[in-house]
C-alpha cells in the first residue's frame, strides 16, 4: 500500500482556499474535502447534522466543534484509502486536536492575503448554492452573468461576503485560526504563502506538493494536467 498524503489548507474568507484546492485536486489526484460544501450537502439531504448545522450557519455562526468533528471524521473514515486535502476544516484548535489524534498530516498550507484584496475578491464572488461552484466577475466569470455554467441556475452572493461584514468575519477568523496555525508551525509542517494573486502563489504550492507527495501514488490517482 503506497504511503498516502494528508494535507490541510487554511486561510481567511476569500483567500483562495477553494480555488487552490481545486487546482491541487486536479494536478495531484488528491480528494478535496471542503467543510462548507460537505455541510451544504448534509443540509440539502436534511441529515441530522445538516439540520443542526443549518441553524448555526443561518445565524452566521460557526457550527459547534463536536458537530463538525463528528461529521468530518466520519467522512474521513470513508476515505482512508485516499490522499486528501481538507479545506475549511480544522477551523478551531479543538477541531485540529481531534483531527491530529486521528490522522498524521504531512503539509498544512496557510494563505496570508491582505484585507483589501479579500474585500475586492469577495465583492465579486458569486456562488451556485446547490453545487458550491464559485465564480468571480474579475477572476473566473460565468459564461452568462449571474448564471451557473453547468446547471443554468441563478448565482447568488453570500450576505456575509459584503465588505462591511468582512471585517468582523476576519477578526473572528484571526482569533480562531491563530492557535491552529501556531500548532502546525510547532509541528514543523506549516507552509505560509502571501501574495495578492493566486496565480503567483500557485507555482510555489505546486512545487512544494511535488516534493512532498509520494511519486508512487499510482497513475490512477496522480493525474498531472498542464
Ligand atoms: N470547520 C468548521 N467549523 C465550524 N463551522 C464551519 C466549518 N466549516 C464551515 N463552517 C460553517 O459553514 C459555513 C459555510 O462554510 P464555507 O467554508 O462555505 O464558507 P465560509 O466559512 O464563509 O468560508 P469562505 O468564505 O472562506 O469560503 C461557515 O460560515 C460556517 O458557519
Ligand atoms: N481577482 C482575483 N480573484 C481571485 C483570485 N483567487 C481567487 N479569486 C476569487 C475566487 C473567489 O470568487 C474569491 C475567493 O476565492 P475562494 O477560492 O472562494 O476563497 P476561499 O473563500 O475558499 O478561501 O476570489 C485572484 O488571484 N485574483
Amino acid at each position: 500500500m503506497s504511503k498516502l498524503f494528508r494535507a490541510v489548507i487554511l486561510g481567511p474568507p476569500g483567500s483562495g482556499k477553494g480555488t487552490i484546492s481545486e487546482r491541487v485536486a486536479n494536478s495531484f489526484g488528491l480528494k478535496h474535502l471542503s467543510s462548507g460544501d460537505f455541510l451544504r450537502e448534509n443540509i440539502a439531504a436534511k441529515t441530522e447534522a445538516g439540520v443542526l448545522a443549518k441553524t448555526y450557519i443561518e445565524k452566521g455562526a460557526l457550527v459547534p466543534d463536536h458537530v463538525m468533528t463528528r461529521l468530518m471524521l466520519s467522512r474521513l473514515e470513508e476515505m482512508t484509502r485516499h490522499s486528501w486535502l481538507l479545506d475549511g476544516f480544522p477551523r478551531t484548535l479543538a477541531q485540529a486536536k481531534v483531527l491530529n489524534s486521528a490522522f498524521e498530516l504531512d503539509v498544512v498550507i496557510s494563505l496570508n492575503i491582505p484585507l483589501e484584496t479579500l474585500k475586492e475578491r469577495l465583492r465579486h464572488r458569486w456562488i451556485h448554492p446547490a453545487s458550491g461552484r464559485v465564480y468571480n466577475m474579475c477572476f473566473n466569470p460565468p459564461r452568462v452573468q449571474g448564471v451557473d455554467d453547468i446547471s443554468g441556475e441563478p448565482l447568488i452572493q453570500h450576505e456575509d461576503d459584503r465588505p462591511e461584514a468582512l471585517v468582523a468575519r476576519l477578526r473572528h477568523y484571526k482569533d480562531v485560526a491563530k492557535p491552529v496555525i501556531d500548532l502546525y508551525r510547532a509541528k514543523g509542517i506549516l507552509h505560509m504563502f502571501s501574495d495578492t494573486e493566486t496565480d503567483r502563489i500557485w507555482p510555489y504550492i505546486s512545487s512544494l506538493l511535488s516534493t512532498k507527495i509520494p511519486t508512487d501514488l499510482g497513475d490512477a490517482q496522480r493525474v498531472r494536467t498542464h
